[in-house]
């Protein structure tokens, strides 16, 4: 469909889901509506099955995990064109309405940003009338952890904090690489993987030039991991979003943006209570490192070492086409995750997870000036905060084996006073801030230290 044609659709809609239980697969309509007719999509989610079919009452809850899931997954394709109007499939409870409000707003406030589509902002779902029957309650609080792997330091983290306190965690990727893969293995857990396919059709869209951008990944990942923790029978889905994800990059006509928001703890709430009241899970979903910031979890990081030959945070890795083989050593990531790691490793150790080093690499300075909030905003990436930044290389300067690194002389050079005296008083190694963690999962991280 032209461009043009794709500009003047007026809504976004929901035509049907479906499951197939003996293949496990779910297919996901979703419409572009206007006057020059319309433009269809169709994604694919195939879910892991089980070992015994499930019964009739699990069937009941999946079918509710699922419909939030054709709504939230919806983002990707209502971005091709941002319509007015979000007109969805059934009557919603308040929680419910919530959750798909924040995502289509919130979750793409990056895209409204740079696309300057200040509507997407204060975009209202158009929710059908009528009342939605109760859901069966169902308490999985006592059941084997999904944990989910994204291949990066946060989840090894997670998992091997679960697993040392007992709590014998299921690995859960979506789409799993080879990153992810080797990561599974360096565990030693037995996996469980589900598989997402895009309609192809968004990426010719795309490359004909139709509107694109960031959208709320880790909100559809996490929907994925929790109809995989039901149909399974399994217990809470245990993400490894840390502190600084709630933090805006920046405000833009009063809203903030952040690049990282289905991973901030507001998203966290929102999927919980939607969850609870549209699907019944009296325990669905938190973050184990919610209280964490990125610094704190690169520290205990420092104390696994079974996974330097594997572990990958750098996003070009995980792209779906022409992705980097693990660390690209040149992105606002990898130079956060590399200076976040440095202060509590030997040089020698994070110089091979990195493959290079890249404190050594004067052309990285302009990039770790951004990190340290010297030039321009924090990069929409998944980066720490900037105190966080300073914290580390305050810690960096004291040390032998990193004080006359090149990078680390030009920036101590560059980092104004006011910043240094926040970093003396920072609080980043102190768990802070709002968290959904269970209390019996409280201790896990203790396991760590
Ligand atoms: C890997 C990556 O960072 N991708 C971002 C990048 O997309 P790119 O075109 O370079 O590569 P692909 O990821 O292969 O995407 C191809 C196209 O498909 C669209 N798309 C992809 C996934 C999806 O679920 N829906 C989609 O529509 C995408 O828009 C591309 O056109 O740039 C894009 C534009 O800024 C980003 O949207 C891509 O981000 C991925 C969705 C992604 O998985 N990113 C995570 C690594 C990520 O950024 N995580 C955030 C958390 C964000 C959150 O709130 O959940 C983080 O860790 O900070
Ligand atoms: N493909 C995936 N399947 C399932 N969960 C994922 C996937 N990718 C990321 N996640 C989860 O989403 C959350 C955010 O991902 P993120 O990339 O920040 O974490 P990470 O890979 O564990 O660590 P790092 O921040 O070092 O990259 C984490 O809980 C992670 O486990």
């Amino acid at each position: 469909m032209p461009n043009e044609q794709l500009r003047r659709m007026d809504a976004f809609t929901f035509p049907s889901y479906s499951i197939d239980l003996s293949t496990g697969e779910v297919l996901f309509d979703y419409a572009l509506t206007g006057p020059d007719g319309e433009q269809r999509f169709t994604e694919v989610v195939t879910l892991p099955l089980p070992d015994a079919p499930p019964s009739d009452e699990t069937v009941a809850t999946l079918g509710r995990v699922l419909e939030l899931l054709h709504v939230v997954a919806g983002v990707s394709y209502y971005k091709a064109a941002a319509p007015p109007r979000l007109v969805l499939p059934a009557p919603l409870g308040p929680a419910a309405a919530e959750l798909v409000t924040a995502v289509y707003t919130k979750g793409l406030a990056e895209y409204a940003y740079r696309n300057q589509l200040p509507h997407v902002l204060e975009l209202r779902p158009e929710v059908p009338p009528g009342t939605v029957s109760p859901a069966r309650e169902y308490d999985d609080s006592d059941r084997r952890p999904l944990s989910a792997v994204g291949g990066g330091k946060d989840s090894i983290v997670s998992l091997e904090a679960l697993r040392r306190a007992g709590f014998d965690p299921v690995p859960f990727s979506v789409n799993p690489n080879h990153v992810i893969v080797a990561v599974n293995e360096a565990s030693g857990l037995a996996p469980l993987a589900a598989r997402r396919r895009i309609d192809p059709v968004l990426f010719e869209l795309n490359a004909a030039g139709a509107r694109n951008g960031h959208i709320p990944v880790t909100a559809i990942n996490s929907l994925i991991a929790v109809a995989t923790a039901v149909l399974h029978g399994l217990g809470p889905v245990v993400m490894s979003n840390e502190r600084s994800a709630s933090d805006p990059n920046l405000v833009w006509n009063g809203h903030e943006i952040n690049h990282q928001w289905s991973k901030g703890v507001e998203a966290e709430g929102l999927l919980r209570a939607a969850l609870a009241a549209h699907a019944g899970l009296t325990e669905p979903y938190f973050s184990l490192l919610r209280s964490l910031s990125e610094l704190h979890i690169a520290r205990s990081f420092a104390e696994i070492d079974r996974y330097d030959d594997v572990v990958t945070s750098c996003n070009a890795a995980f792209k779906l086409r022409d992705a980097s083989e693990r660390w690209c050593r040149d992105c606002p990531k990898c130079r956060f995750v590399f200076l976040a790691m440095a202060p509590f490793m030997p040089r020698e150790r994070v110089t091979h997870i990195f493959g290079g080093d890249l404190l050594a690499d004067s052309s990285q300075i302009p990039g770790y000036r951004e990190l340290l909030g010297v030039d321009g905003h924090k990069p929409f990436e998944c980066v720490g905060e900037v105190e966080e930044s300073v914290v580390a290389l305050s810690l960096l300067a004291e040390q032998d084996q990193w004080r006359d690194a090149p990078v680390v002389r030009a920036l101590v050079d560059a980092v104004p006073a006011t910043a240094w005296s926040t970093a003396a008083t920072s609080d980043v190694f102190t768990p802070g801030g709002p968290n959904h963690i269970p209390p019996p999962y409280a201790k896990a991280l203790t396991t760590l230290t």
